[in-house]
């Protein structure tokens, strides 16, 4: 696979000024991303996640050149995307989940237009592409609706397929399932797995739900202070916290705990409902199999944990000096920050 994002060592440095008195203002510096190393082949769909103010909507901006990186060297498609900005644009695509770039008041077609017009998107093409997404994203009913009158899961679909129209390489994708209900987050999610099938568009997938990442992504980017803490699959991120899930079992009537066999353990009962927490990188398959084929069920769900958890039980672990592990991921100690 060849490398379609670079990213060296990079470096991001914010001046900020910061009031210390009735006059007086101090200046200091925000490292927002700090020595920064990672590749992404074409093609590949990856997730890339950290705790608030970890440093990852300022790579983004420096992947897509609205930011200049302090040092370093990063290229995207072969493009130094601070110094051609402009030529890079026909190559990228952004969605940002919290903010549209939709004109509010137009109907969404207009808005298509409007992209057909900037992105100087030849016409044959943006007649294919159009029909392509609007199909693909379910837009028929909505292209004469002003966006302001769509709602949060049509309007995601709307931006989605605004951000493909000039048929991009890669899509950077900040949050594209927030505030989306079971139903919206299911279709956004089919799209990119197609998107990425067919058409092998490269993505970077910023989120906070661990299910979009389950199902998008092979592998995993973590930073925190602007630095990667892990590279790999998910399971092994798992595996590195030793993060559970739970599952919820609804029996037909009040039972003494279920021996599901280590690591399987019950957790809490409630009358006829247990709860049995097990590692989160294994399958829960065969767990459901062996109770659904010794015990009197209703019903059962699994509960995930939440990405935050998550990274922060592997960053403890990190800190811990357990180590994550045979992950099959490359977690990354922090060298510096032991030192500092
Ligand atoms: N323009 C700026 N000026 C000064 N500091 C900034 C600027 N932009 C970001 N920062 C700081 O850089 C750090 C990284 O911010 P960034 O927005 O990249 O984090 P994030 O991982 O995207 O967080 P979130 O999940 O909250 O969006 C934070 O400490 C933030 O306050």
């Amino acid at each position: 696979m060849t490398d379609f994002i670079e990213v060296d060592g990079v470096e991001k440095v914010f001046d900020v000024r910061r009031k210390t008195g009735f006059l007086r203002r101090e200046r200091t510096q925000v490292r927002a991303v700090d020595s920064l190393s990672f590749t992404v082949g074409r093609g590949e769909m990856v997730g890339y996640i950290g705790p608030n103010g970890a440093g990852k909507s300022t790579t983004i901006k420096m992947l897509t050149g609205i930011l200049t990186p302090s040092g370093g060297r990063l290229r995207v498609a072969g493009i130094d995307p601070a110094r051609e900005r402009t030529r890079l644009a026909h190559r990228i695509g952004v969605v940002f989940g919290q903010r549209t770039t939709l004109w509010w008041d137009l109907p969404l077609i207009d808005s298509y237009r409007l992209m057909h017009r900037m992105y100087r998107i030849p016409d044959a093409r943006y007649a294919a592409n159009l029909d392509r997404l609007v199909e693909l994203l379910g837009l028929a009913d909505l292209l004469d609706r002003p966006v302001r009158q769509l709602s949060l899961g049509q309007r995601m679909r709307g931006d989605i397929a605004a951000a493909l129209l000039h048929d991009p390489d890669v899509l950077y994708l900040d949050e594209p399932t927030i505030g989306l209900d079971v139903v919206s987050k299911a279709k956004v999610r089919d799209f990119l797995r197609e998107l990425n099938a067919e058409r092998g568009t490269t993505v970077l997938l910023t989120t906070h739900d661990l299910q979009d990442i389950e199902q998008l992504c092979k592998r995993v980017m973590v930073i925190d202070h602007g630095r990667m803490m892990y590279d790999g699959p998910l399971a092994g991120l798992h595996e590195a916290g030793e993060s559970e899930r739970v599952l919820v079992v609804d029996l037909e009537r009040e039972l003494p705990p279920i021996d599901a066999g280590a690591p399987a353990r019950v957790v809490r009962v409630e009358g006829p409902r247990q709860w049995l927490a097990f590692p989160a990188s294994a399958s829960a398959a065969p767990l459901v199999a062996r109770i659904a084929a010794e015990y009197p069920l209703v019903d059962l769900s699994v509960r995930e944990p939440d990405i935050e958890t998550v990274i922060a039980e592997m960053l403890r672990s990190l800190g811990d000096g357990r180590g994550a592990g045979n992950t099959g991921g490359t977690p990354k100690p922090p060298p510096d920050r032991a030192t500092a």
